[in-house]
């Protein structure tokens, strides 16, 4: 399997060196971020196994990640047919599980990326017993860790969404990350062709330490009808030059995603007045408004 990696690489590197750091990656939620995660450790050469809590699941995430590649196939190659290879190839390195303990006796690398509820998280990663890299958006890394028995082995990766696009990964290290452990996670950011940054285990990171008061202050304004929602993201598109305002990027993040984690929020800062729940996002979250996902958030969307 080794040999058919490195192969693979050398078809299809780009001028980057490899480091080679992992060659099976277990990705655990097939979510937005799990699909990402999972085609892009196949598109770079990893033998991946994809786990979600039933196959139906599992079928719409492959074929999300299908139709990814397909458009990233049609820029990365002038010629069709090696596109098809491109697709074909990384989708046959691809391979779904509903549980992840039979995948995890033989993997290098487990990337946890379900649901942002730290007691889920906890309970899935005492269920592993093993080494368990994870993607949270805002759930300190020492708290997940406390589940894992080899906390030597554990770190955080937090990656971007879309994450084929997104070239941003964050590495943390808690003060029990062995330097073997965070050398190899940097090194394979580096084999995903991302641009990695570090931080201590400090709340939200860098990215949503600084995100997560710009959406929500979007939030309030319109809460208080200073401004419309279609205003406040022409605004920050055309005047701060961010591809997506705070709404349409709230409508691709996916609302109960974003509930999660200002509800982690507010329950970690009780005193903070910038983390208190939003009435608005509560509200749409009941009506079942999920954004992108569920057809309808802020904005519409066809299904
Ligand atoms: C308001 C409520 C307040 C609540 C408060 C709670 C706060 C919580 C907030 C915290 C959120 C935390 C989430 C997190 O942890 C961290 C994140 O991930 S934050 C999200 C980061 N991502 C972004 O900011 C995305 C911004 N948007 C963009 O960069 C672009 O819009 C995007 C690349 C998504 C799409 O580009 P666009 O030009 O708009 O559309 P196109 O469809 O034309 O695409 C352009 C180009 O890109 C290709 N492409 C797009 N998506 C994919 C994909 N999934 N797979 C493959 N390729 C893709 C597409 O093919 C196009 O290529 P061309 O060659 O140009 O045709
Ligand atoms: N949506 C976003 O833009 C980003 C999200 N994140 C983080 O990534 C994580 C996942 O987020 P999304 O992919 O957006 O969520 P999602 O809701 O799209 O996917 C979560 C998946 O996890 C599965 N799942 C839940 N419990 C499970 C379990 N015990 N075992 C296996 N699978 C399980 C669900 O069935 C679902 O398919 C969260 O912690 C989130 O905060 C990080 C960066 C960006």
């Amino acid at each position: 399997m080794a040999n058919l990696c490195k192969s693979f690489v050398r078809s299809f590197a780009t001028s980057a060196q490899r480091a080679n750091a992992f060659n099976h990656v277990t990705v655990i939620g097939g979510g937005l971020m799990g699909s990402g995660i999972a085609q892009v450790a196949a598109s770079t050469g990893h033998t991946v196994s994809l786990v979600d809590q039933d196959n139906t699941i599992l079928g719409k995430s492959m074929n999300g990640i299908h139709k990814s590649l397909e458009r990233v196939a049609k820029k990365k190659f002038e010629n069709p047919a090696a596109g098809e290879a491109f697709v074909k190839d990384t989708m046959g390195r691809i391979s779904t599980a509903t549980s992840p303990i039979t995948c995890v006796s033989h993997t290098d690398l487990v990337i946890e990326a379900i649901v942002e509820n730290l007691e889920t998280k906890k309970k899935l990663f005492r269920e592993l017993e093993a080494v368990a890299p994870d993607n949270t958006s805002s759930i300190p890394i020492t708290d997940i860790a406390v589940a894992a028995k080899r906390k030597d082995r554990f770190g955080g990766l937090h990656f971007f969404n879309p994450v084929p696009m997104m070239k941003l990964l964050e590495v943390i290290r808690i003060p029990a990350t062995s330097d073997a452990t965070f050398d190899k996670l940097l090194a394979f950011g580096k084999d995903m062709e991302k641009v990695t940054v570090s931080c201590k285990d400090t709340p939200g990171f860098i990215v949503n330490r600084l995100l997560v008061p710009y959406m929500l202050e979007a939030v309030r304004m319109v809460e208080r009808g200073d401004a419309s929602i279609q205003d406040v993201d022409t605004a920050m598109k055309l005047g701060a030059g961010y591809p997506m305002g705070p709404f349409e990027l709230s409508d691709y993040v996916g609302l109960d995603t974003m509930k999660f984690i200002l509800d982690g929020w507010s329950k970690n800062y009780p005193d903070n007045p910038l983390f208190k729940p939003s009435s608005l996002l509560d509200k749409m979250v009941a009506q079942g408004k999920l954004g992108r996902k569920s057809g309808e958030g802020f904005y519409p969307y066809k299904k």
